[in-house]
């Protein structure tokens, strides 16, 4: 029998968040511009923009991995100025090491981290059996479709029950009917766990689909132009709403603000 993850999501508090980028040219780049934004515990945020907006960076600056050029970042009340303990990460790209099997990949932050493997075990093959991979343990990431490999990628983001998930496009690479599924299935996930996550995408349907909240951004420099709220109840069925009224108005005004500053032509 599964059990559920107790896993409470981290409050995020960024403020006057900038980030400028040196380049070997006499311009340097703006990637983000006095970002202030708050994340409730346990919301999901999904993030769209054009390529090169920043989003990325967000990411970056939020898992600790860049450092901020101006502004501060606090996870429960607390800065953060390097990977922090409470942050999983999610890639487009699995990242699985190919020589280890899929538990072992899984179980790769507790090793690091020295922490007490027998324990964590368990919780692993537990995850696995909650992404549908029950028996997989033993298999190696090459024995795997992408989109099972990329299910082992959010088990070892999830294996610390970290009180932010970020995700940056990781639904990006596989093929539109496992994409669906994953999408239908990070629901499932999310709803059992309730931590923060804040994802990535440039898919407009699937920002809307998953997310309490979508945040627009404009091309670079990156800021929010939009901050929408998604009220639509939970779960949400993939093949239902593209029926919701709701749902294309949510749509309707992400495309219409890109749109209005060229990012998509209508035609
Ligand atoms: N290490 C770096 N050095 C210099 N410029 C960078 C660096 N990383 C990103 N940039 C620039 O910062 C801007 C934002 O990049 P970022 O990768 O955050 O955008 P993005 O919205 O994630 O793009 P995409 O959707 O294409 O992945 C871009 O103009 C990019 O060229």
């Amino acid at each position: 029998m599964n059990t559920p993850i107790q896993s409470t999501g981290a409050a995020i508090e960024i403020s006057r968040l900038s980030k400028i980028y040196e380049t070997r040219e006499d311009t340097d780049v703006v990637a983000l511009e006095k970002i202030d934004l708050r994340f409730e515990p346990g919301s999901f945020v999904a993030v769209v923009g054009p390529s090169g907006c920043g989003k990325s960076t967000l990411l970056s600056l939020l898992a600790g991995l860049t450092p901020a050029s101006t502004g501060k970042i606090a996870i429960d009340g607390q800065g953060i100025s390097k990977p922090h303990p409470k942050i999983g990460v999610v890639f487009q790209s699995d990242l699985l090491l190919y020589w280890r099997t899929v538990l072992d990949n899984i179980l790769l932050p507790i090793e690091i981290k020295k922490l007490d493997l027998a324990k964590y075990r368990l919780h692993a093959e537990d995850l696995l059996a909650q992404v549908g991979l029950e028996g997989f343990g033993n298999k190696y990431p090459s024995e795997l479709s992408g989109g099972m490999r990329q299910r082992v990628a959010i088990c070892r983001a999830l294996i610390q029950e970290p009180g932010l998930l970020l995700m940056d496009e990781p639904f990006g690479a596989l093929d539109a009917l496992t994409r669906e599924q994953m999408i239908m299935d990070l629901q499932s996930m999310w709803l059992r766990v309730r931590n923060t996550v804040l994802f990535i995408t440039h898919g407009i349907d699937e920002a809307v689909f998953l997310a309490d909240r979508v945040l627009v951004m404009s091309p670079r420099p990156g800021r929010i132009d939009l901050d929408l709220t998604i009220d639509m109840p939970r779960p949400r069925q993939w093949s239902k709403v593209h029926e919701d009224k709701a749902y294309y108005g949510y749509v309707r005004q992400i495309r219409d603000i890109f749109e209005a500053k060229g990012v998509l032509v209508a035609h």
